[in-house]
């Protein structure tokens, strides 16, 4: 720290520079003195803190040089050389050892003017200036001797404000490398925050598969357990199991064994079908082709009319007797009895099932192949349309309804030994030689024709008539029933249609045995008749008239056709009346035909119950060839 003299006044020099003879020079000097608010302490150290950068004043070097004068100045590395200047310049002002400026030419000087010379004494005058001048010639060298010493002072202050300079220039470049290094460190230390966070983050999460893994652990534990348990159950299955192989191959040579059996028994089974077969159709010709089964209808209020006598001992007779009152009362009243045996005889007691059981044999022909026809003839009311169709409970159900369900049981069992039947079934209503299909569904508008043609088989089909394709009883039942809907719709008050008309049922049958190499088909055809009253009672007029016509050629066709069969006559008029056209394929040779005559009890029936029997007798008599299966 330089020591620079100050004056006892106090007066400073702002710099050397500006030490002017003009007093008035000072004046601006000291009253920026006293405005500084640095309070100037004689003889103490004048600190310069001239850095622009606060940053670097921490790492400041404080420099110590001796000043002229005893004083110290002590300079802060960083102002700008001008400011230093300055510094040193107002620090010599105030330490430095500076005299008072002189006063001006022309004040009082020394103590000379003090005493007023004459305007006359120009000597003294003289004397006076020069005594100024000398004194002022003093004065420049005492102050050029210390504005050398100043330069002096000034060049060593110049030097060493050089190597502070320098050496500031060191500590700026050293700080530049700290502030690299700190710019370096503050990276580093961005780094290391961050590789915290994702320490903190793989800690968590370490954290957290900790916790699964002791989780998974406590599983795998569980596990172990039940995979042991499992192995024990497994090694017991394994033994369990050897021990079933063991059984299994036994039971396989078993089923092998019973294989050969079933398939041996398989053979039998179907050549005693054969032989039952041949034996049924035997039992069937030796019954003849043509059967006739008589049944009486109950009177209205139960029991049989007298007129109507059924011997208890057989089943198979029937007799008609009547009483003929003498109307002169001279002879006795004669009696006359008419005998008629047929192939069965059904009192009015005989149930629905019985009768029934008396044609199943016929209808299980129809599933070997055989055409099986059968139809109920008699006077109106007589109980046709009970027998065929019966009524809808199951007790008093006819044969078309239990002909249909024995025809599909018997087809389902029939299908354990290889078959597979396929069914079709038709309904049509002859009525005054017309054709009309009874499953027909559409507008009745559009009702179309029908016509029946013969195909190149000999079959018979008819044009636009509905076969529906059936596989179950229901669906049989559902078209029987929708038949009869059929039926009632085209029926009038005035016109009882259904007694008047003809109602044929067919279902074509086809079989096949594919293992046996084995066809079979064949048509079961289930009719009801119109009623047979004679033209002459009924006294039918008009359309009444017609359809009696109609009837009764039909019927009585009917029984040329088989009487023409039964005498093989060469020619057969099946296409004298549709009836016959039709049933032409269920009447031939080929086939196994009933006739139910129905007969009713009421005395006022009498006539036309022996004209049913009469006709039903002739038929009974017919022989018709032997019905062989229709096989390949
Ligand atoms: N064996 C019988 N047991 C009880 N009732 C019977 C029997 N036969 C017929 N009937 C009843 O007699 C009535 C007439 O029978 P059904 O309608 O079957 O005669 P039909 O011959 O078909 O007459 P149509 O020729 O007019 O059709 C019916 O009410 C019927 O229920």
């Amino acid at each position: 720290m330089s020591r620079l003299p100050v004056s006892s006044s106090k007066r400073v020099l702002t710099s050397s520079s500006s030490s002017s003879e003009n007093g008035q020079d000072f004046a601006p000097a000291q009253k920026k003195l006293r405005k500084d608010p640095e309070p100037v302490r004689p003889r103490a150290a004048a600190t310069i803190i001239g850095s622009k950068r606060p940053a670097v004043a921490a790492s400041r070097a404080l420099v110590s040089r001796p000043v002229r004068g005893g004083g110290a100045a002590t300079v802060a590395v960083g102002p700008s050389r001008g400011v230093l200047k300055q510094s040193i310049a107002s620090t010599a002002a105030k330490g430095g050892n500076i005299k008072q400026p002189v006063a001006p030419a022309g004040a009082k000087a020394g103590g000379g003017g003090a005493n007023k010379r004459h305007a006359w004494d120009l000597k003294g005058k003289v004397s006076d200036m020069e005594g100024k001048i000398r004194n002022y010639q003093t004065k420049y060298k005492s102050i050029n001797q210390e504005n050398e010493e100043l330069k002096g002072t000034m060049i060593q202050s110049q030097t060493r404000v050089n190597q502070m300079e320098k050496e500031l220039e060191m500590q700026r470049s050293q700080i530049s490398e700290y502030e690299d290094e700190l710019h370096a460190l503050a990276g580093v230390r961005n780094e290391l925050e961050k590789v915290s966070s994702e320490k903190n983050t793989l800690q968590k999460e370490l954290s957290n598969l900790e916790g699964k893994y002791k989780v998974m652990e406590t599983l795998r534990d569980s596990q172990e357990t039940e995979l042991q348990t499992l192995k024990m159950k497994l090694s017991v299955q394994e033994s369990t199991l050897a021990r079933l192989q063991g059984t299994l191959r036994d039971t396989e040579e078993e089923v092998r064994s019973l294989k050969e059996t079933v398939s041996q028994q398989k053979d039998d089974l179907h050549a005693g079908e054969m032989e039952r077969r041949r034996l049924h159709n035997t039992i069937q010709e030796l019954k003849g082709n043509i059967r006739v089964f008589c049944r009486v209808r109950p009177l209205v209020d139960g029991g049989l009319s007298k007129h109507i006598q059924l011997p208890a001992s057989d089943d198979k007779t029937i007799t008609l007797a009547k009483t003929e009152e003498s109307h002169t009362g001279k002879t006795a009243d004669t009696h006359k009895n008419y005998n008629f045996s047929f192939d069965r005889v059904f009192g009015p007691t005989a149930s629905q099932q019985e009768v029934f059981e008396e044609i199943s044999l016929l209808v299980q022909s129809a599933l070997d192949g055989y055409n099986v026809c059968c139809f109920a003839y008699g006077q109106t009311g007589s109980g046709k349309t009970y027998t065929m169709e019966g009524d809808e409970f199951d007790r008093t159900r006819g044969v078309i309804p239990r002909a249909v369900t024995q025809i599909f049981r018997a087809a389902e069992k029939l299908g354990a030994q290889g078959w597979e039947f396929n069914f079709t079934a038709s309904f049509v209503e002859i009525y005054n030689e017309t054709l009309r299909d009874l499953l027909y569904t559409g507008k009745a508008s559009k009702r179309p024709e029908h016509e029946i043609r013969k195909l190149s088989n000999s079959e018979v089909t008819i044009s636009n008539l509905t076969y529906e394709k059936v596989s179950n009883e229901d669906q049989v039942l559902g078209l029987i029933a929708l038949a009869n809907q059929n039926r009632s719709t085209a029926q009038t008050a005035q016109n009882d249609r259904s007694s008047r008309s003809h109602s044929v049922f067919q279902l074509d049958i086809e079989g096949v045995n594919a293992g046996r190499d084995v066809k079979c088909k064949s048509t079961l055809c289930l009719v009801d008749l119109a009623g047979s009253e004679r033209m002459l009672k009924s006294q039918s007029q008009g359309e009444r008239f017609k359809e009696m016509t109609a009837i009764n050629g039909s019927l009585s066709n009917l029984g040329i056709v088989i009487s023409a069969l039964a005498n093989k006559e060469s020619y057969v008029p099946y296409r004298n009346s549709k009836l016959t056209y039709l049933l032409q394929g269920c009447l031939g040779g080929n086939s196994k035909t009933l006739m139910f005559v129905n007969i009713a009890p009421e005395p006022d029936s009498f006539g036309e119950t022996l004209n049913s029997l009469r006709f039903a007798s002739k038929v009974n008599d017919c022989v018709i060839g032997t019905a062989s299966a229709n096989r390949k």
